[in-house]
């Protein structure tokens, strides 16, 4: 494959990542995601290995997670080449949109990228019918549900099922310096279903984004955990967005209330993206036979969130993104508790049989039927749990369920006149206003099979931290205290 050369100059920054640099072109409307560099040595000589590793994270993003999040949300890349002297020209362009603690990750010069289309923008063909700035939220949503396995270990169980994953998380990296204040962001209120508790979720990622929630203008990054002094772009990219009209206000479509004050916008754009998020866009047949995802109807005791009477046990409409998202992180079934025991006698299988890493594509390749995982496998492999190849099934479809847990949502929307005829799903807002839009789930790489000892380490940190911040009663039921994020030494 030859590289192709490219100019630096029509490529902008999109984000970044541990693994990889993403740019964006605003006229061929693709993103390069440029792979790093994952260790010090050069990769000069393994340049076979990264090509296969990139190869891999596209075919795992076409074959495992398509199926199970939908054709409709995953797009599918294609593996490019780029030349050193792009990679170097890219590297000087963006430094100054990178953040500072990932400066010294170097790009990987063995040359490959990842192209996707871009999801901050809307397909060309729609181009003409939009009004103003395409507007581009990106939603790292993290874990909707409670776990309800039994492998929990006792002690833990009140609190595992109670408090979220992310809720818990927020206090260990607060403790750790990572967050300067713990989000008001509940994941299980955004994967609900029910409208004002997806508000609730919405507004909490615009006041404390972190890296869960980004707004981008025209391909632009203006609001994020990243960017400072971010309230006026905020406030200027919705008022364009729902005035349809990138200059000034008061060139506002009929119907229009002109500039709004940035509380009344951050309202009006919640319920938009909302219903959004919850639109059916993928009729394809679901690859998991007759099973449903399941919600706690309880909210997380650490969420504002209060359950209305009449709310349903899974508000989330099937098809949508969200619904199929929470569905594919439910592969998770024997959580990290019930999933560690299986994948250490895993690892004991394979150091004495490593052949069985080829056998069973343990780490890849990925185009083939040894990565088919769905929950009708894994109930049945819950029910022949002694046998290896069943533990690898189980190990597998936790390794998936952690992309889906990972995975960020790109929706893409615009201004349309009302009456416009597009081919692309259409919303409307509360004065009546239109708005097309493309949902993207972006971050589809596969997790490698070490990464569950990293996370059951982990979980033992966030749960300890969660318990020394809130204190825990010796029923396991946890007693609230004041100001107690001091507490976690
Ligand atoms: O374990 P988590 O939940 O903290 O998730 C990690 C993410 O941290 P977050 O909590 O979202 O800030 C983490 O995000 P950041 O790099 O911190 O923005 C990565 O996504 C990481 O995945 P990988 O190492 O790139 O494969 C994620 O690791 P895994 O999904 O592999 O566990
Ligand atoms: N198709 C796309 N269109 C537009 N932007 C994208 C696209 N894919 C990725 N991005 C942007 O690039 C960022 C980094 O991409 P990605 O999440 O794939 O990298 P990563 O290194 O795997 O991240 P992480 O460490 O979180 O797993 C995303 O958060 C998003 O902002």
């Amino acid at each position: 494959m030859a590289a192709k050369t490219e100019n630096a100059n029509s490529w902008v920054y999109r984000g970044e990542g541990n693994r990889c640099l993403a740019v964006g072109n605003s006229f061929s409307n693709e993103v390069y995601l440029l792979t790093k560099l994952r260790d010090k040595v050069s990769s000069h000589e393994v340049c076979a290995d990264v090509k296969r590793s990139v190869q891999n994270e596209v075919d795992f993003g076409r074959c495992v997670l398509r199926p199970l999040i939908g054709e409709k949300y995953v797009p599918v890349g294609k593996v490019v080449c780029v030349s050193k002297d792009f990679l170097s020209q890219i590297e000087e362009k963006m430094r100054k949109h990178r953040s500072s603690r990932r400066l010294l990750e170097k790009l990987d010069p063995a040359g490959f990228a990842v192209c996707l289309p871009d999801a901050c923008s809307l397909p060309k063909v729609v181009g003409s019918y939009g009004h103003g700035p395409v507007v581009c939220v990106e939603v790292k949503p993290k874990t909707g549900f409670l776990p309800r396995s039994s492998t929990i270990p006792v002690a833990h169980h009140k609190i595992r099922q109670s408090v979220c994953r992310y809720c818990m998380q927020q206090c260990l990296k607060l403790h750790q310096g990572k967050i300067q204040e713990r989000s008001q962001y509940c994941p299980l209120d955004l994967f609900s279903g029910t409208a004002c508790r997806m508000d609730l979720a919405i507004k909490a990622l615009v006041r404390n984004p972190q890296n869960n929630f980004k707004v981008f203008r025209d391909g632009h990054v203006i609001y994020s955990g990243d960017t400072e002094n971010h309230q006026q772009p905020l406030q200027d990219c919705l008022t364009a967005l729902f005035t349809g009209n990138d200059k000034d206000s008061k060139y506002a479509l009929p119907g229009d209330l002109g500039t709004q004050k940035i509380d009344g916008l951050v309202d009006r754009f919640s319920e938009l993206l909302r219903q959004m998020l919850v639109h059916p866009l993928d009729e394809s047949e679901s690859c998991y036979g007759n099973t449903t995802p399941s919600t706690t109807p309880e909210c997380c005791t650490e969420s504002r969130a209060k359950l209305q009477q009449g709310d349903s046990q899974l508000g989330l409409v099937p098809g949508s993104v969200l619904y199929n998202i929470l569905h594919a992180q439910q592969l998770d079934v024997l959580d990290i508790e019930g999933i560690y025991p299986l994948y250490q006698r895993l690892v004991a299988h394979l150091d004495a049989h490593p052949e069985d890493w080829d056998t069973w594509c343990l780490k890849g390749p990925y185009d083939n039927t040894q990565w088919t995982v769905n929950h009708n496998v894994v109930k049945k492999c819950i029910e022949n749990i002694d046998s290896i190849e069943s533990v690898v099934a189980l190990v597998k479809a936790f390794l998936v369920s952690l992309t889906a847990k990972d995975g960020s949502v790109m929706v893409a929307m615009q201004r349309v006149e009302n009456g416009a005829d597009v081919t692309l799903p259409v919303v409307t807002d509360t004065v009546g206003n239109k708005y097309m839009f493309n949902i993207q789930v972006v971050d589809t790489k596969p997790k490698p099979l070490h990464r569950i000892q990293k996370y059951f380490s982990l979980n033992k940190d966030i749960v300890q931290a969660y318990i020394q911040t809130v204190g825990y009663s010796s029923d396991g039921t946890i007693v609230k205290q004041e100001a107690s994020e001091e507490s976690v030494k």
